[in-house]
């Protein structure tokens, strides 16, 4: 069984597409599951669960304290070895969000240790959603990640395109690099690059250079150039023997499964509903682009701060009004419109208006699911986490994809069974928003 932890939850649901499109009965967990579940997950065998070919147990840990990150990490890997799992699959953002502290390095080096490994792979690259990775440099559609809307994230800014440099900041392992030229040369270079690197200290993979930092720790990490899918798909078989891989989802377009086919979700009836808690580019231009077609209302943060139960209470009766006028047409809530919107700072002792937001959100989400919404678009992967766990929903099935990354799922939230689209901040086409309902059976 393959065990995925990912580091928030629309990149466990981009990572589980990916496995369901390769042929993986894959259960997504929203948190480690409890021990008659993962008794049920488990794989008697060691090779096959009675549930599930793979389980990615999705965190909210992108952002949150360095050692509440690994603690909860280190948890999930204990669940995913309890069911079996015998390869680990450490899933965090192809953008590689972090904050300056971590959280990938030091999930990373813990997982690496519990799992007595010594080498593992960072492999950000994810082609079809336009992140390539060469010479180490990360490219977001061809423009340097420093240089990409992604430099505005309001919690993880990305200021540095140069993966072995973030890296190396996070993690104790000696980083080094394979180059595209390597993985081009095929899986017996890879899988030689990385035997000749684990001969000895300052071992250098392929013409690599190796920052060597942190060598003593004995963990040596490899980020691995890639372009395209044949590249990852080189890596993925050169890699496959590896306890741990680390990346984006782009890896597992290389995996193949049993063949298990895809599950089409039906349609809900009832109102539906668009939450966006992201102020990511590709979510701006689907709001603006949403704002013409669906009736919408921005969140009003201030209101927020001076009265939150009576603001969520206003938008909630608003949305109702707009069901009754047309049943069809979803609404959307939404945070920022223009990057204007964003409140980076607050004074101490006040509320961070991420969290106002993801609270407002939360609730919206709740509420809508109590009036009749069983249908509901989420965007941001941090809001997603919020939402999804507002509504008490502990596993999701994959159904059908939507976009590279972006995928239709189902839980069960309180009984009442939901389609959920989580999606990441800059994925999806412009029209997400208002076609992505069309694509449930
Ligand atoms: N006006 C605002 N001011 C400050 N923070 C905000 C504002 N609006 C939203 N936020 C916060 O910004 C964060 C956006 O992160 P989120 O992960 O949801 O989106 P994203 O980063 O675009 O998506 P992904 O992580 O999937 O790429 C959330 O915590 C949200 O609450
Ligand atoms: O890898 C990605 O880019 C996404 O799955 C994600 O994690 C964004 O939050």
């Amino acid at each position: 069984m393959l065990g995925a932890i990912a580091d928030d939850f629309t990149g466990a649901t981009d990572l589980a597409m990916t496995l369901v499109a390769r042929g993986f009965r894959t259960v997504v967990s929203i948190g480690v599951p409890g021990h008659e579940r993962i008794s049920a997950l488990a794989a008697p065998d060691g090779q096959t669960g009675a549930g599930a070919d793979a389980v990615v147990i999705a965190l909210k840990t992108r952002t949150i304290e360095p050692s509440a990150a690994v603690a909860a990490s280190r948890n999930a890997l204990r669940g995913l070895r309890q069911m079996g799992a015998t390869r680990v699959y450490d899933k965090y953002c192809s953008t590689f969000d972090s904050t300056p502290r971590g959280n990938i390095g030091p999930v990373l080096d813990a997982l690496a240790a519990d799992l007595e490994t010594t080498i593992t792979v960072v492999v950000p690259a994810f082609p079809d959603a336009g992140r390539t990775v060469v010479d180490g440099q990360l490219f977001v559609h061809g423009t340097p990640l420093a240089e990409s809307p992604m430099r505005h994230h309001p919690l993880t800014p990305m200021t540095d395109s140069d993966v072995p440099r973030l890296l190396s900041a996070q993690s104790t392992a000696a980083v080094s690099l394979i180059p595209l030229e390597t993985v081009r040369a095929g899986v017996t270079a890879v899988r030689a690059a990385l035997e000749a690197a684990g001969a000895g200290p300052g071992a250098r993979a392929g013409s690599a250079a190796g920052s060597g930092s942190g060598a003593g720790a004995g963990l040596r990490a490899f980020v691995v150039d890639a372009e395209t899918e044949h590249d990852l798909a080189v890596i993925a078989e050169a890699t496959a023997d590896l306890p741990l891989v680390t990346g984006g989802s782009g890896l597992a377009l290389g995996f193949s499964g049993p063949g298990t086919p895809p599950v089409m979700l039906p349609t809900r009836p009832g109102p539906r509903a668009v939450l966006a808690g992201s102020a990511s580019s590709a979510t701006r231009g689907q709001i603006a682009h949403a704002r013409s077609r669906m009736p919408h209302r921005r969140l009003d943060i201030d209101a927020l701060r001076a009265d939150f139960a009576g603001t969520v209470a206003g938008l909630v009766s608003w949305a109702r009004d707009q069901w009754l006028v047309d049943d069809e047409k979803p609404v959307l809530v939404y945070a920022v419109g223009d990057l204007a919107d964003v409140q980076p700072a607050t004074d101490p002792g006040e509320v961070p208006a991420a969290d106002l937001v993801e609270q407002a959100l939360s609730q919206l989400a709740s509420d809508f699911a109590d009036a009749g919404c069983r249908e509901l678009i989420v965007a941001g992967g941090e809001t997603s986490g919020a939402v999804v766990s507002a509504l008490g929903v502990r596993e999701l099935v994959i159904g059908q994809p939507v976009a590279p990354g972006v995928t239709w799922a189902s839980g069960d939230s309180r009984g009442r069974v939901m389609n959920l689209l989580l999606k990441s901040g800059n994925f999806g086409a412009e029209d997400l928003m208002s076609g992505a309902w069309t694509v449930l059976a």
